[in-house]
Parts: structure tokens; sequence; C-alpha cells
């Protein structure tokens, strides 16, 4: 679906992807799209392709033959105009164990306009709330995943694309994320995952299955 969001449009197109790893066909003649409203989990089995398939959306990857255009122009004609509308999240948690929470969110969302009014309010949703200020090193891993699940709150991008997010979360956490990635989807943006978690309580969920990968 390809629709508007105030003033943001969300199309990201991938046609006839082909994609190859140490000889091995990840996938072929794949077309994905993604539109407004959208929430696209890839799913398949470890090793199937489903970070690198991720990684080529986002962009970052370039190893591939076929089109991924945004907007109708290819990813890599405009690429700083494609970044600015999607948030990226690998599958590490990947923050800063000397820094605290505070300081690390402060640094994931630099590139965006977020006060530290809300940067204390993201840290409380994610019930961070006591550790700000603490060096991460001391936290747990599903605390650390927290911390980085933060920027969630705050980004101001269109479309989100996350490398298994739920990992290291517990009950509570999952819901919470689960009502994010609603709110995202259901106030016009677009969430693109791949997750082992069953997020069937999400209406709008499509899956595209990897996995028919041949050697
Ligand atoms: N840079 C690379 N060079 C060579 N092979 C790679 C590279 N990146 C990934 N692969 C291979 O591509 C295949 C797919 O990897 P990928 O990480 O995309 O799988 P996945 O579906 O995300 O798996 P998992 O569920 O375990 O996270 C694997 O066999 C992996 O070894």
């Amino acid at each position: 679906m390809t629709a508007t969001s105030g003033s943001t449009i969300i199309d990201l197109q991938a046609r006839q992807l082909l994609c190859e790893r140490d000889d091995r066909v990840l996938f072929e003649q794949l077309d994905v799209a993604v539109g407004n409203g959208d929430l696209l989990q890839l799913a398949g089995p470890n090793g199937a392709g489903k970070t690198t398939l991720l990684r080529l959306l986002a962009g970052l990857n370039r190893d591939y033959e076929g089109e991924l255009l945004w907007c109708g122009e290819p990813l890599t004609d405009d690429f700083s105009a494609y970044a600015s509308q999607r948030l990226y999240q690998g599958h590490l948690a990947a923050v800063k164990k000397a820094l605290t929470p505070l300081e690390n969110l402060r640094w994931l969302v630099s590139s965006w306009s977020v006060s530290e009014d809300q940067l204390w309010a993201a840290l409380d949703e994610v019930e961070l709330g006591g550790y700000e200020e603490t060096a991460c090193q001391q936290l747990s891993a599903g605390q650390q995943r927290r911390v980085a699940l933060a920027r969630l709150c705050v980004a101001p991008t269109p479309l989100w694309i996350l490398d298994e997010p739920f990992t290291a979360l517990d009950k509570a956490g999952v819901r919470w994320l689960e009502g994010r990635l609603q709110r995202q989807v259901e106030s016009g943006g677009a969430v693109i995952i791949t997750s082992h978690h069953a997020l069937e309580n999400i209406a709008s969920l499509r899956q595209l299955e990897l996995g028919s990968a041949r050697a």
C-alpha cells in the first residue's frame, strides 16, 4: 500500500532482487513493496537471508542485482534523502557500555531534534527511570536493549527497519514493543522487521518467508 501520512509518503520497492553469498542464492526474483501503514515481517530459518535482505532494504549493502526504489527512484540516487526517512537498528543492542543510557540515547538521536526532556521521558517509557545516569556496563542485556529501543519513542522517521528488536526483552518489554510497532503503523508509518517472535496481534502484519535458498 502506498498512501500519505501527513506530508510523508513511504514508498519502498524492491524489484526482482537477487542476492548471493558464498556462491549460494539467498533469494531471487524477489519483489517487495512497503508503504504507509505496513508492517512487514521477514521470516524464515537461521541463515535464510533475513538480515541480509533487511540491510539491502536499509541501503547499507549494495551487493545485489535488481532494483531498490524509494519513491520511484533508485535508493542510491539520493541516499541521504532516503536515510533521513528511515531508522535502521541492527540485531545488536550496540550501546556503548562506558556511557550511561542518557548519553547513549543522546548520541543515538543526535541527527534529530530531540530535547533533554524527551530523552528522559523516553528512558522512563522503557522502564529505565532511575538508571538514566548509570554506566550501561552495569545494566542487564534486556536493559541495554531497552536503551537502544528508547529511540523509537522519539524517532521522527516514518520507516523503521528493525533486526530482531525483541531479543532479551522480558514479557512486559515485548508488550511495550508490540504497542510501539502498532502505533507506528496506525499513525501512517511503516515497519520492516526480522523476528522469530509471533506478531499476530498487529492487524496489518504481512509476512515474507525466506528460506527457499538453494546452492
Ligand atoms: N558478508 C557476508 N559474506 C558471506 N556470507 C554472508 C555474509 N553475510 C551473511 N552471509 C551468509 O548469508 C546467509 C544469510 O545470513 P543472514 O544473516 O542474512 O541470515 P538470517 O536469516 O538473518 O539468519 P538468523 O535467523 O540466524 O539471524 C548465511 O549463510 C550467512 O553465512
